[in-house]
């Protein structure tokens, strides 16, 4: 019997992982070692529960005796706190998945790729902070890193497993968010309720307000290029307002392979599951007589300047991608709590960043998860003083 671990279980990709193994047998298939959570004590007891998890762990503390009530007699372990869900992530576990959003996931991917663990990988967040890190330390360890981001699950599938041989070009769709038709003098105007809706997807809040940015993205163009070690000039972004071509790969004598979909998470996250097997899925299959056309354009960077930014962070290296993505963050927080326009986070972003080139170090790629986090740090407070610094 396989066994798995799943970090974010609470979250949108959390509940699609779950909604499969359930589907597929549940805990008479599967061994669940642990399940984490942030906030949703009774969701989390309730998941605990029907995989008959070994841990479940809740990362805010003063929820342990309310994550211990929900699960007693159980025979499930309670604990909470951003350490026991690291240490959770030591637990042998053959499956691991990465779907904590933000920064926060960071430290649990790592300590499964160094024991040598399987990953797959939703938080793209870790490999645009910490790429190198995250890499290598597969590398050294000889972990797996299977990514579960529908576009990189795309491309991956495209390249049969991540051969680069002959690849010219990689192109990401980018649906255009929320605001992909607006004039673009609407936009500074843009509420968080307005932001908070995707047209194609059903995701959690934040990527789903990034993908209006566009920053979305420009974390994708990082997370492709730090993962696929392709250079940001063979990475192309591509606008496709239907979102059922996910990814394409071009190669050197001229032919182009497509990944397409409808737009269900359960796919990439199966696919990481059963990997490198290809096994029955309970999802709807793709009618293209029934979908009529498939369009595509050029992005357009004037509305979308988080991609101008994704090629800058490539060109610097070092430091960069930790300071966008934790700029990125308070960017967002700020925007969500009503202190910046929409329009305003791009620029506090680009500001964090100006500040942090200029600091020793930089062009260093951060080589241990405390050299990340004090790269993020500093980066958050800049992004939060954006707004002084900009009056
Ligand atoms: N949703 C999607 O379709 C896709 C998501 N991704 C990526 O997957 C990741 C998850 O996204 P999504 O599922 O949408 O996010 P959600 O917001 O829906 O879920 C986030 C999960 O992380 C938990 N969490 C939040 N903050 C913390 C924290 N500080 N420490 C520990 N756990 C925390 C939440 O717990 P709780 O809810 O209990 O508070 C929840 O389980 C992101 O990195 C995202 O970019 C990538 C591609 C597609
Ligand atoms: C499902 C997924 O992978 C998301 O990252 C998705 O790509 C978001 O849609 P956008 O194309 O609007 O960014
Ligand atoms: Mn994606």
């Amino acid at each position: 019997m396989r066994s798995i671990s799943i970090f974010g279980a609470t979250g949108s990709i959390g509940e699609s992982a779950f909604d499969l193994l359930m589907g597929s047998g549940g805990p008479e298939a599967w061994r669940t070692v642990a399940l984490t959570g942030g906030r949703n004590v009774a969701r989390l007891a309730e998941m605990a529960r029907a995989l008959r998890a070994e841990i479940a762990v809740i990362a805010d503390e003063a929820l342990l005796p309310d994550l211990r009530a929900a699960l007693a007699g159980t025979g499930t372990e309670a604990a909470a706190g951003t350490q026991a869900i690291a240490e959770a992530a030591d637990r042998a576990a053959d499956w691991s998945l990465s779907a904590i959003v933000g920064a926060a996931g960071l430290a649990p991917g790592l300590r499964v790729v160094e024991r040598g663990g399987t990953l797959a990988l939703a938080n793209k967040e870790s490999l645009v902070a910490a790429g190198r890190l995250l890499m290598g330390t597969a590398q050294r360890t000889g972990a797996t890193i299977l990514p579960v981001d529908s576009e990189h699950s795309a491309v991956f599938q495209c390249l049969e497993g991540g051969k680069l041989e002959g690849v010219e070009l990689v192109t990401l769709t980018a649906s255009g968010g929320a605001f992909r038709d607006w004039p673009l003098e609407r936009l500074p105007h843009a509420t968080v309720a307005e932001a908070s809706s995707h047209p194609n997807w059903a995701m959690g809040q934040r990527i789903t307000i990034d993908s209006a940015s566009m920053f979305n993205k420009a974390l994708e163009v990082i997370e492709a290029h730090e993962f696929f070690g392709l250079p940001g000039e063979r990475i192309e972004v591509l606008v496709h307002p239907e979102s059922i071509v996910h990814a394409l790969v071009s190669y050197i004598d001229g032919g182009t392979l497509a990944h397409l979909g409808p737009p269900d998470m359960r796919h990439a996250i199966g696919h990481a599951l059963h990997w490198p097997r290809r096994e029955k899925l309970p999802l709807a299959r793709l009618n293209l007589a029934a979908q009529g056309s498939l369009t595509f354009r050029a992005p357009c960077e004037t509305r979308w300047p988080a991609l101008a930014l994704a090629r800058q962070v490539i060109a610097q290296g070092g430091a960069a991608g930790a300071v966008l993505n934790a700029a990125k963050e308070q960017a967002l927080d700020d925007f969500i709590a009503g202190r910046i326009r929409f329009t305003d986070m791009a620029g506090a972003v680009a500001h964090a960043l100006d500040l942090a080139a200029g600091r020793p170090g930089f062009g260093a790629s951060p080589d241990s998860l405390e050299a990340v986090l004090d790269w993020d740090a500093q980066a958050r407070r800049d992004a939060a003083a954006w707004q002084t610094a900009a009056a």
